[in-house]
């Protein structure tokens, strides 16, 4: 396998359109990660996010610089395994191992089946753990890179600090959090023309006006961004000593944010 790749193998991952909210709903349930949702997820999300592939290769390009020996790199909210992927990809450091959480049964299931895949196809790749469960019950073993991929954003708010102190708490020095996420913009101008612009996105990547409504009803009461002002006051308030936005597009963005 070649050290570094831009362009990641992901033969094995669904491609099935996402088409979740193309009829009209009589009622738009509540976003949830289930079953439907997984086996489009892969689409959904390039479609939803812009940057995210940009971000998710990246991301291992990053680890790479933070992951120090003999410590564990954390994918909380793993889905269905891209960033464990590109950390595996690109992360060379002696006795590291990635530990995949997510409390989606449905997720998890299938991030399991991704990444024997990727087993199959390359050789030495830092050894995996797979773990259904609640990241805010999870027991932090020392780490050094932690990533939060659009994870934070779906956890009730008032359970985020103390999340992220967990997290401080656990880093290593020389280590890094990875923190990507939706933003929303205290300038109300800014936010309506990052939100017009994110729709643009969304219309220009083949989703309707309908599937754009729906989607965003089914969010709303889910999925709570935060400013990026809000963010480095909670990261600092967590025990972080320095934050570091390292991309933006349009709404969403990604932050380091050192122990
Ligand atoms: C937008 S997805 C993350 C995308 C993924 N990190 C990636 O880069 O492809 C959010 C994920 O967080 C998971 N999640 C939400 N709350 C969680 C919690 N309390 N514990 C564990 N996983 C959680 C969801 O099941 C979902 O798979
Ligand atoms: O803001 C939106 O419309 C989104 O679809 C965003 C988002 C995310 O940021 O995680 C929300 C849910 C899906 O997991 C995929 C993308």
């Amino acid at each position: 396998m070649p050290a570094f790749s831009s362009t990641p193998p992901d033969a094995t991952v669904s491609k099935e359109p996402d088409r979740l909210f193309a009829q009209p709903l009589a009622q738009v349930p509540d976003f949830a990660f289930n079953e439907d949702v997984v086996r489009v997820f892969p689409d959904m999300i390039k479609r939803s996010v812009p940057g995210y592939p940009t971000i998710v290769e990246n991301l291992g390009v990053l680890a790479a610089q933070f992951a120090q020996p003999n410590s564990v790199l954390y994918d909380l909210g793993s889905s269905l395994g891209a960033v464990t992927q590109a950390l595996r990809r690109h992360v060379r450091t002696d006795g590291c191992r990635v530990i995949a959480v997510d409390n989606s049964a449905a997720m998890v299931e299938r991030c399991r089946e991704y990444l024997n895949g990727q087993d199959s196809m390359f050789q030495e790749l830092l050894p995996v753990e797979v773990i259904e469960g609640d990241i805010l019950a999870l027991a932090f073993q020392p780490a050094s890179v932690v990533a939060l991929n659009f994870t934070l954003q779906f956890i009730a708010p008032d359970q985020r600090t103390a999340l992220l102190s967990r997290i401080r708490q656990s880093l290593l020095p020389g280590g890094a959090l990875i923190l990507s996420e939706k933003l929303r913009f205290n300038d109300a101008e800014e936010h309506a023309l990052l939100t017009d612009l994110h729709v643009a996105f969304k219309r220009a990547n083949g989703y309707s006006e309908l599937e754009i409504a729906q989607k965003r009803s089914a969010i709303e009461n889910v999925m709570k961004p935060d400013s990026l002002e809000e963010h480095r006051e909670r990261l600092l308030a967590a025990g972080f000593s320095k934050v570091v936005p390292w991309f933006q597009c349009l709404n969403f963005a990604s932050l380091i944010a050192l122990p």
